[in-house]
């Protein structure tokens, strides 16, 4: 049976005791995952967020058995500023992490700035980007992404869809703009749900207790529907939550022992 007529396969939730073992599992999975990515494919696709995520990947810096140069980053979502501004994804990304590890400039995708002024083009571009990427090796309707780092807004936000909002319902572009967000910047670019669950592995990253209520909502309540429960890839995909006990505290869904 095809996966598009399977059902979500169930979260894996990972709670662990601090915000470091937490960075330190996750990097060990996320080495796992690009072996496996590597010994198939020769590359390893990743898409990444901003926020507190790029800071909980700390433990990928100085890892010799991270093989940057397999490497293709793509952003999950994208503020629509200058790549040099306080706002940016990429900026975050680049001083917490890209600028500590010997990964090449050109594996790493930025939106392009010079669209600032037309986000439809905009949008338009970082697709392409990602058909040269992906539809020309994969073949695949939709991208494959090996790995998906998210994280969550208190709203229940992720990558840039928010709740209650129409990006919500897109079923066929790969990457939407949003020019209303209730959390500034105003302009973005985001994935899309399709993408997010045709990807191999979805990785939310959540720690501290501010994260709790929505956390419980997002993982004990997915009827709520907030964007992040809406997450749910299926077979082969898989959905991990990645947090620490701050963050999961009110959550009653099962945790799981984490294995690799
Ligand atoms: O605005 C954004 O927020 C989310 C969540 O950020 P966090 O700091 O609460 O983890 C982030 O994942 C996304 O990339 C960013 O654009």
């Amino acid at each position: 049976m095809s996966s598009i007529h399977q059902p979500p396969s169930p979260p894996i939730l990972y709670s662990f005791d601090s915000p470091n073992e937490l960075s330190e599992k996750l990097a060990a999975f996320i080495v796992k995952a690009q072996k496996e990515a590597v010994d198939k494919k020769g590359r390893f696709t990743v898409a990444i967020s901003g926020g507190s995520l790029p800071k909980q990947l700390n433990k990928l810096i100085d890892n010799p058995a991270v093989k940057w140069e397999k490497w293709q980053v793509f952003f999950a979502d994208e503020r629509c500023v200058p790549l040099d501004h306080e706002d940016s994804n990429y900026n975050l990304c680049r001083k917490e992490l890209f600028s500590k590890v010997p990964i090449p400039k050109q594996n790493i995708h930025p939106i392009d700035v010079s669209l600032l002024d037309d986000l439809e083009e905009l949008a338009d571009a970082y697709e392409k980007a990602l058909i040269s990427e992906f539809a020309q090796k994969d073949s695949a309707r939709f991208p494959v992404f090996d790995l998906i780092l998210l994280g969550i807004g208190p709203d229940g936000h992720t990558c840039s869809l928010f709740p209650e909002h129409p990006l919500l319902t897109e079923e066929d572009r790969w990457v939407a703009y949003i020019e209303d967000s209730p959390k500034p910047p105003p302009k973005r670019t985001t994935l899309t749900f399709p993408v997010l669950n045709h990807a191999l592995r979805v990785v939310f990253v959540a720690a501290g207790e501010g994260k709790a209520d929505v956390l419980s909502t997002i993982i004990d309540n997915p009827e709520a529907g907030l964007p992040a429960s809406r997450v749910r890839p299926s077979h082969p995909g898989q959905v991990y939550w990645y947090v620490d006990n701050a963050a999961s505290a009110k959550v009653k869904y099962q945790r799981s022992e984490f294995k690799l």
